[in-house]
């Protein structure tokens, strides 16, 4: 019997420090630490599924003054690069950026210790981006279900362990909010949270607005909720990813943009794995103070 494609895929990651990354990543890693940041660099920073192109968007808005038609230049996956994407002989995520003229607005994924020393030493600005573990777990899942450059996930009850022992790409989860979190008072970093910008997106808008050193009007910032909504992003085929091929996405498994919702986790965690997932949490996250919100 033939597999669903999602089970028949041959990739494997490989490790950096113990961090599972894809494999040309891997390859790129001592250009990637040579990558050099200038002082009015802008960082999008997330671990995966927690509202990336959902925060690029609403930054690249601000950025273009809430002009559409300038948005539009280029489907979202190809405006700010990721440092750390590499799939040779394309030029790398560093490749790009360097290209770049300042002020330059970029993307990672990258855990705190993975990323290059010159982070710590521009005083840029780092816009990090995190939700709830249980739904960030969820929307993995999906993701890695459909997306053809990462590892078949297995069953859910297969991928539940991979997760929560950070085996997934890009690592733990726990470590990576954890790390960006016990920083954030020592660089210049806005902390935000996806269950926030659910909740009030203006009112995040703004503070992201404030943290860019911009001064929109009220109209352009209800026109940037309202363009940033995930229906508006559904339909859009900048944003929506339709038009990447599907031997990357295939979006008839899972489309990347999903539900868009806070609470999606209780759809497919059991009763023993939430309880489970809790004591796990209570232990990795025990000296922080973080809260998250885990339901709407
Ligand atoms: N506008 C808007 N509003 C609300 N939610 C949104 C929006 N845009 C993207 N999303 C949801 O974000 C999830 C994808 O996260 P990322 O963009 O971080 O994915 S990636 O790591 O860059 O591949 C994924 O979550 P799930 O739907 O839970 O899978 C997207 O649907």
């Amino acid at each position: 019997m033939a597999l669903a494609p999602e089970l028949n895929k041959q990739t494997k990651l490989k490790e950096v420090a113990g961090i599972p990354l894809q494999a040309p990543t891997v390859d790129n890693c001592r250009q990637i630490q040579m990558f050099n940041t200038k002082p009015d660099d802008f960082f999008i920073c997330t671990y995966p599924k927690s509202g990336t192109k959902w925060i690029q968007e609403i930054v690249d808005m601000i950025d273009q003054n809430g002009d559409i038609k300038k948005c539009q230049r280029a489907i979202n996956q190809h405006r700010p690069p990721y440092i750390e994407w590499a799939r040779p002989p394309q030029p790398s995520g560093v490749d790009k950026a360097n290209a770049m003229p300042a002020p330059r607005i970029l993307r990672t994924h990258l855990p705190t210790q993975l990323l290059p020393p010159s982070f710590w030493t521009n005083n840029c600005k780092y816009l990090y981006v995190a939700r709830n573990a249980k739904d960030c777990m969820v929307s993995y899942y999906h993701f890695y279900r459909m997306s053809q450059v990462l590892p078949n996930p297995g069953t859910w009850n297969e991928y539940f362990e991979t997760f929560i022992n950070g085996k997934v790409s890009w690592g733990s989860w726990f470590d990576h909010v954890k790390g960006w979190w016990e920083i954030r008072d020592r660089y210049q970093i806005l902390f935000l949270f996806y269950e926030d910008m659910k909740r009030d997106p203006k009112r995040e808008i703004q503070k992201v607005m404030q943290f860019m050193g911009k001064n929109l009007d009220e109209e352009t910032v209800d026109k940037i909720v309202l363009e940033t909504s995930f229906e508006k992003m559904k339909d859009n085929p900048l944003t929506n990813f339709s038009t990447i091929p599907k031997t990357i996405m295939d979006q008839s498994i899972s489309p990347f943009m999903r539900k868009g919702i806070v609470g999606d986790w209780k759809n497919h965690f059991t009763v023993a794995q939430n309880e489970r997932f809790d004591d796990i949490y209570k232990q990795k996250m025990d000296r922080t103070s973080l809260n998250f919100c885990m339901e709407l």
